[in-house]
């Protein structure tokens, strides 16, 4: 697996080593040492997936407020996503910034978000599987979001929205946040 940096700090895209053969091809998704080498976590507290059926939903901007902010593991086995993540730490040379990755069953790459980002993706294709790992524990009274149309952020969705929850709707503005509130 290739470990390359992006433009927000700490953030890490994840390049698999694929090896095929005649059955088909065999990867690791998740290596103890190499992470440890990597500096990313090795303690992971909760596998999910999620499947959406059109293409164009939103799920995001999500993130829990400390002390239960996550590390998440992010990778897409059925589809195309674009994967988009806001450094929201007030001490990062990137805080504010947010940039988007393309993950798919195709590049079968994965992105490693950490702890203090929003993190959120928009469905490329229909039937998509996400499945990622995270760090801590689900506490919904630690839940938080930012909305996915922020103006403050103006992320570049690719396709109208089909499909959104109540919930993602419905977050706050960022200016709008108390600084206890991330
Ligand atoms: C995230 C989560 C949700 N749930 C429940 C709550 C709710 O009834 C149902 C659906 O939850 P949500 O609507 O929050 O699911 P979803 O919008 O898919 O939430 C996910 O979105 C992506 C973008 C992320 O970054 C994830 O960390 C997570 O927040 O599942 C759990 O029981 N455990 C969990 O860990």
């Amino acid at each position: 697996m290739h470990f390359q940096s992006t433009s927000l700090s700490d953030a890490t895209l994840i390049e698999l080593q694929p090896f095929g053969d005649q059955r088909g091809m065999f990867a690791r998704t998740y290596c103890r040492d190499k992470f440890m080498a990597a500096g990313l976590p090795t303690e992971w507290v909760q596998q999910n997936m999620s499947t959406s059926a059109n293409r164009g939903t939103i799920r995001g901007m999500h993130f829990q407020r400390a002390p239960h902010r996550e590390g998440k593991l992010i990778r897409c086995v059925r589809g195309t996503i674009l994967d988009v993540i806001i450094d929201l730490r007030a001490d990062s040379p990137s805080y504010l910034q947010h940039e988007g990755f393309e993950l798919s069953d195709g590049n079968k790459h994965q992105l490693f978000v950490p702890p203090g980002f929003a993190h959120g993706f928009q469905t490329l294709t229909d039937d998509v599987e996400v499945t990622y790992l995270v760090t801590e524990r689900y506490t919904p009274l630690a839940e938080g979001g930012v909305r996915y149309n922020d103006p403050q952020f103006a992320i570049d969705w690719p396709l109208p929205v089909s499909t959104i929850s109540d919930k993602d709707a419905a977050w706050p503005l960022f200016d709008s946040l108390h600084p206890l509130a991330l």
